[in-house]
């Protein structure tokens, strides 16, 4: 199987977490628009009152197939979060953003009672940071937050946009900056050291709120832990 093949066959496999949900929670990413494709031709969409939505680019899919979405602020908690994730580990601590949305998937995924990850093999690792952590900062304080990355042992790099040219700006009208080589020993304590930076929006360390369920595509099987 290709790797998307392994991201739909996941995707499908998360499917049975949203049925009987009235309000569902979603994250953003390659994995998220093959669940959402799913869930535009299954049984139950018309029993889904609606979403909420971890990203502008999520937020235009799920109107695309008739699910209303709302806002947080409206909707309390919610019973269940499904997103992907760039890395995954056997304790369920996962680093996120790739797809530059991980601020409000973090609120999202705060507000949830229950969080499943969904990834294909490829994402399951034992130690966090080879893939480079996305740490969204207020732009004023860039330059500021990337030396204090420095003296924590990273090289950040500021995401830009392949488009554009010009730095890559999130939903939030932030920046981001990538950090490489980072010795991620304990996730949670790097977590809460590179969140109390001031100017950090938030770091793509899940760690302090994890998943609660994983789900990967592994071969012609799902595997969930
Ligand atoms: O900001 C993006 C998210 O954290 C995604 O969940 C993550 O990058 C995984 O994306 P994909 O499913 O495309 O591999």
């Amino acid at each position: 199987m290709t790797q998307d093949e392994l991201k739909k066959q996941v995707a499908q496999a998360a499917l049975q977490y949203l049925k009987n949900v009235p309000i569902i929670g979603m994250g953003t990413g390659s994995t998220v628009t093959h669940l959402i494709n799913l869930l535009a031709d299954c049984d139950f969409k018309n029993d889904i009152e609606g979403a909420v939505s971890s990203s502008g680019k999520t937020t235009e899919h799920l109107r695309s197939i008739g699910i209303p979405v709302l806002e947080l602020n409206q909707t309390g908690d919610l019973e269940v979060y499904v997103d992907g994730a760039d890395e995954v580990t056997p304790h369920k601590k996962m680093l996120k953003g790739g797809g530059g949305a991980l601020t409000r998937e973090k609120i999202i995924a705060g507000a949830s009672k229950k969080f499943v990850c969904i990834v294909d093999e490829t994402k399951c690792v034992d130690i966090l940071g080879k893939f480079p952590l996305p740490v969204e900062v207020l732009p004023l304080s860039r330059s500021f937050v990337a030396r204090q990355l420095v003296k924590m042992g990273g090289q950040p790099e500021l995401r830009m946009n392949k488009e554009t040219g010009a730095s890559y700006i999130t939903d939030n009208g932030c920046e981001i900056l990538d950090v490489y080589n980072l010795n991620i020993v304990d996730p949670v304590e790097m977590e809460k050291a590179i969140n109390n930076i001031p100017g950090v929006i938030t770091n793509g360390l899940f760690a302090l709120r994890d998943a609660d369920v994983v789900l990967v595509g592994k071969g012609s099987e799902v595997i969930s832990y």
